[in-house]
């Protein structure tokens, strides 16, 4: 359930058309619901009560530090990947002690941030990351805490981009090696072991391959607990998938209660990392049409729609194929056209939506892509030096930027024309 609907033929986001939204915002940007957010942050985390668990929601999906400080008000924590991820999160409020540290290329200075910051936890993913962790917190005189994120070599049957927890991709540490790391950092003096760590792959949607993974990491818990090394945390990382076009996954409900039950009889805080599940149906991308044109090949005609948002303002279609319902925001029932949607970008690869089935839309119309609250404006790059987009928030009757589209100067912030370069 989300607050985008339909009313009288015009897309409202809670209780504002978006065409009004557009009328002061412009084009392109993407439109958050604050009432979405709350109720899929609030639906997934009420599933695991009664148990200790902390949901640390993964920055990547959605950072902007207005979704962020939301998500800490509701009590989450976060799944961070970089330093920069940990500045918005602390930037935005969130608890260090609720903040989780993944990743498997954490630089120096990175170790450092988070040290620094208090953080619960890294998830270390190599045994040389285990030891520059020891040596900087050697240097700083304290004991980091450690999880070690292990690859539980389970087929989470999603995008092969997106699955990483299978023995070929590069994630964590095969969990049939992670003992001797785990003996190793009991024996280091700045290294404090917490917890045991996994994420095998993003939008899934069954609920088995979790399960699979849940069962590994307690055996390994148990063969942790024979060689005396006792752990608080386990950390099933994120996953759960979405609805963009007819998948069907499991209720974060249904999935709290299969982690439930599968937990039962381990004491130790569930550390959760979910994304998607929470952003992604929170959020749409609103562009305008900018032209309508039709190219003849041979007996072939194919329509295209030129709208003023591309991949570079929503990348999944074209880096994976990815489907977004795409919907004119003034719902018209008439002559219904197959075009592909794409963007102004000088690749063949610019599209948001092939064959997609559209009512006749003209120039200025307003389109809406559906499903982009997650992995759409954080994963948003300046190609083609395209100012990225604005980001906007809605709450009942009102709405807030809480990005301001980004301007011309700031395109070449930060460059500069040496002396040796002749003009
Ligand atoms: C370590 C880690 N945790 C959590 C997530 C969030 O995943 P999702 O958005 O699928 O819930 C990801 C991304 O896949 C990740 O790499
Ligand atoms: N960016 C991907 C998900 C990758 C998840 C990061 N581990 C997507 O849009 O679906």
């Amino acid at each position: 359930m989300n607050h985008f609907e339909y009313k009288n033929g015009e897309l409202f986001c809670e209780d504002l058309a978006v065409s009004d939204i557009a009328k002061e915002v412009g084009t392109p940007f993407y439109l958050y619901s604050k009432a979405t957010l709350t109720r899929h942050f609030q639906a997934f985390d009420s599933g695991f009560e009664g148990i200790d668990h902390i949901t640390c929601f993964a920055v990547k999906s959605c950072s902007n530090i207005a979704i962020l400080s939301l998500f800490g008000g509701l009590g989450g924590g976060a799944d961070i990947v970089s330093g920069g991820e940990l500045f918005r999160a602390l930037q935005a409020g969130i608890d260090p002690g609720k903040i989780i540290y993944s990743g498997v290329g954490k630089t120096e200075s990175e170790l450092r941030y988070g040290l620094q910051s208090n953080i619960l936890f890294f998830n270390v993913e190599s045994e040389q990351e285990l030891h520059r962790l020891n040596t900087v917190a050697a240097d700083m005189g304290v004991k980091a805490p450690v999880s070690f994120r292990v690859n539980p070599d389970v087929d989470p049957k999603t995008h092969a981009y997106i699955s990483t927890g299978l023995a070929k991709n590069k994630f964590g540490i095969p969990i049939h090696e992670a003992l001797d790391l785990y003996l190793q950092a009991e024996a280091m003096e700045h290294i404090e072991v917490k917890g045991v760590s996994c994420h095998i792959g993003s939008q899934l949607t069954l609920i088995s391959p979790f399960v699979e993974t849940l069962r590994k990491l307690k055996a390994f818990v148990g063969r942790l607990a024979e060689n005396e090394i006792t752990i608080q945390y386990i950390d099933l990382g994120g996953g759960v998938g979405i609805t963009y076009d007819d998948e069907e996954p499991p209720h974060p409900k249904e999935y709290a209660s299969a982690i439930k039950e599968e937990l039962d009889g381990l004491s130790a805080t569930l550390i959760l990392e979910p994304g998607r599940v929470i952003v992604g149906n929170a959020g749409i991308l609103v562009t305008e049409v900018q032209y309508t044109k039709s190219n003849r090949g041979g007996a072939e005609e194919k329509h295209f729609v030129v709208v003023d948002a591309g991949m570079n303002d929503l990348t999944r279609p074209s880096l994976y194929g990815a489907y977004h319902r795409i919907e004119p925001v003034k719902e018209d029932v008439d002559l219904v056209q197959v075009a592909d949607v794409v963007g102004p970008i000088c690749e063949t690869g610019d599209f948001l939506g092939k064959d997609i089935r559209l009512p006749h839309v003209e120039q200025g119309d307003l389109l809406a892509v559906f499903s982009a609250g997650a992995y759409g404006f954080t994963m948003a790059s300046n190609y083609n030096s395209r100012p990225r987009v604005a980001e906007v928030m809605v709450s009942g009757d009102q709405f807030r930027i809480i990005r301001e589209r980004e301007s011309m100067e700031s395109l070449i912030q930060g460059e500069s024309i040496p002396e040796f370069v002749e003009k």
